[in-house]
């Protein structure tokens, strides 16, 4: 039996501040276009994938804030790219920064949802490993105010069925944390779709600047390998006001293989044909959960 997906990573060059929304959205949907012309089922966009990663600036003034933040999804700014996926036949995963108003109070989150090709929000995940930190620290040259601007993110680590696949999402931190992978395996997940921002220099370690691009590709080829899923991880990258961010988005088998890989740090579309019987190349053998896992042993990490 095969079961195949076409599938699409869209991977954003840098987004300026003062880039107007319907030319990101034009850029979104240019790359809709084309991962549909590579007869892509679905297309994964990064994480904040309408904006600047604006975590990077101590912002005071909420009005200025809140202008980061999406309302509800869709809105009416992002409706054209849900229109064209209901045209074009395409589901997508698209990362944001969303503004709920929940139990009375307003609620920040770095999100990221699944849509299906009738423009059906069909999934959705919040951030649970924010980096960074929740105060201004002077001798940064830029901040990362993740901690600051979202909560922790309060759905755990859902697994939704998108047609015949099983789909889990996280963002870009979460990528390197094996509990985050192991969660979604365990939840069932075929596929883990993430988006990412990183920087290329941590300001608290530029020694391992060099490694940015590795420490990237080993976290998500080891949390595909380890839970035997595909993954798809689309970043943003180049030089974004003034700061490089990491590229290398990646499409990586259940083996641990990367299948695509972007060669620049601008607009880029990579897309595989993926199948899934792959999967069970690893679930039922060498990570065949309910035959070794010992989660007896296993009892700190969940303290
Ligand atoms: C620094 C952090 N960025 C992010 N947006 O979560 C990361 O790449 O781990």
């Amino acid at each position: 039996m095969s079961r195949k997906l076409n599938l699409a990573v869209a991977q954003l060059g840098p987004i300026h501040r003062s880039e107007s929304r319907s030319a990101i959205l034009g850029r979104l949907m240019e790359m809709m276009r084309e991962a549909k012309g590579r007869g892509a089922e679905l297309v994964v966009f990064p994480e904040a994938a309408l904006t600047s990663f604006f975590p990077r600036w101590f912002i005071e003034d909420e009005a200025e804030l809140d202008s980061y933040y999406e309302t509800a999804m869709p809105n009416p700014s992002v409706q054209p790219l849900f229109d064209l996926a209901v045209q074009l036949g395409i589901g997508f995963h698209l990362g944001y920064a969303e503004l709920a108003w929940e139990n009375g109070r307003k609620r920040r989150f770095n999100t990221a949802v699944l849509v299906d090709r009738n423009g059906r929000v069909v999934g959705k995940y919040r951030k649970i490993h924010l980096p960074g930190h929740a105060d201004y620290e002077a001798d940064r040259p830029f901040q990362n105010l993740e901690k600051r601007y979202f909560e922790v993110g309060d759905l755990g680590f859902p697994v939704y069925s998108y047609e015949e696949w099983q789909v889990g999402m996280c963002i870009c931190n979460d990528r390197r944390w094996p509990e985050a992978w192991r969660m979604l395996g365990l939840n069932g997940a075929e596929l883990v779709c993430l988006g990412y921002n990183t920087p290329v220099t941590d300001p608290r370690t530029p020694q391992h600047s060099h490694l940015t691009s590795f420490h990237h590709l080993l976290s998500v080829q080891a949390g595909a390998y380890q839970n035997g899923v595909w993954a798809a991880a689309a970043g943003k990258a180049g030089v974004e006001e003034g700061w490089p961010l990491v590229g290398h988005s990646c499409i990586v088998a259940p083996s641990g293989e990367v299948v695509a890989l972007t060669s620049s740090v601008e607009d880029e579309v990579i897309s595989a044909v993926c199948n899934f019987e792959r999967n069970r190349e690893i679930r039922e053998h060498i990570f065949n959960f309910e035959k070794h896992r010992q989660p007896h042993t296993y009892r700190k990490i969940a303290e």
